[in-house]
């Protein structure tokens, strides 16, 4: 009698240019979600990040991209906007039928249609709480990107949290200044928070301490909270109370205001990266 029993299908082979910290961040949730590490590739010009990966993860990343790409279905982009080019140059003749999945700030999908000479592109904003498995990513598809591949980069971000699609690619510069550079909003603010808790006598630990759990929950309540923020906000606020005085000396220091106006400094620095490290052929 034949054996009529099919072995599941191999997961898809997916390989990383560039081995910091956003391809760690995603190769740690792919393997946390049994993606076996024989089915990771990674390119990484330097040892010390190489002996990291192996330390951490077991994967044995080259230094440079050669034929073992060839049998990547997926290709992650996880290099700085200023190596993209050189690194898409010294790639994309071992990629021709991949799909290209870009976490570079800035970059156009047009740039890099140019530099690999592939359509099939999609870009992903993606933010360091990934490493915890608690990111949320923005992504954008060409147009030649098809349900199928939609649905495989959603497989391997939805491993490091949460996801949302945008439709024109010019909202990606507005998801990196909002989710993509907010962790570092959020540490200035913990950062500020321990200090002025240290200045009225906490220690640094027990101030530390106080200031990240006040995040966190603050956080979950409004996640879980039917209500906007300014009701939640209201919530705390004591008429002639401490907050109360703390929320008003915000607003005279124009405080939001400035807020929004650092994040609009971080969205323009978006669109000048494409045009730096974007615009050349
Ligand atoms: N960190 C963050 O919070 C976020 C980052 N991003 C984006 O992710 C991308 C990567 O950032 P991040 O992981 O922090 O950066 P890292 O510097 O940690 O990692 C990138 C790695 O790629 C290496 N590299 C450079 N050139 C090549 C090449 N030709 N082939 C292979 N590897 C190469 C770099 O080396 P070298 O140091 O020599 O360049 C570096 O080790 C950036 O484009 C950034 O815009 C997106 C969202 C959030
Ligand atoms: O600062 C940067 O340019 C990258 C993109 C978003 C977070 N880090």
């Amino acid at each position: 009698m034949t054996d009529t029993r099919t072995a599941p299908p191999q997961p898809p082979c997916i390989a990383f240019i560039g081995g910091g910290n956003m391809a760690s961040a995603l190769i740690g949730g792919l393997l946390g979600r049994g993606h076996p590490a024989s089915q990771i590739e990674v390119v990484e010009p330097w040892d010390s990040a190489r002996d990291a990966l192996r330390q951490r993860f077991g994967i044995d990343a080259q230094a440079h991209a050669g034929a073992p790409l060839a049998r990547a279905q997926l290709v992650v982009w996880a290099v700085k906007p200023q190596a993209f080019q050189d690194a898409a140059q010294a790639t994309a003749a071992q990629v021709p039928q991949a799909l290209h999945l870009s976490v570079a700030a800035g970059i156009p999908t047009a740039s890099i249609a140019r530099w690999l000479g592939s359509e099939r592109i999609v870009r992903a904003m993606p933010n360091t709480p990934a490493l915890v498995g608690k990111g949320i990513t923005g992504l954008f598809a060409a147009r030649a990107v098809d349900a199928q591949g939609r649905a495989l980069v959603e497989r391997v971000i939805a491993t490091t949290g949460q996801l949302v699609w945008v439709d024109a690619e010019e909202q990606l510069d507005a998801v990196t200044a909002l989710s993509g550079s907010g962790p570092a909003y959020v540490f200035l603010f913990l950062q500020a928070m321990q200090q002025a808790g240290q200045d009225m006598g906490l220690s640094a630990a027990q101030a530390y301490q106080l200031a990240v759990a006040t995040f966190q929950g603050a956080a979950e309540l409004a996640a879980r909270s039917d209500e906007g923020p300014e009701v939640l906000r209201q919530r705390v606020t004591s008429k002639g109370g401490t907050t109360h005085a703390a929320i008003t000396h915000m607003q005279q220091q124009r405080i939001p205001e400035h807020f929004i106006a650092a994040m609009r400094a971080a969205e323009r620095r978006a669109r000048e990266l494409a045009q730096e490290f974007g615009a050349t052929p």
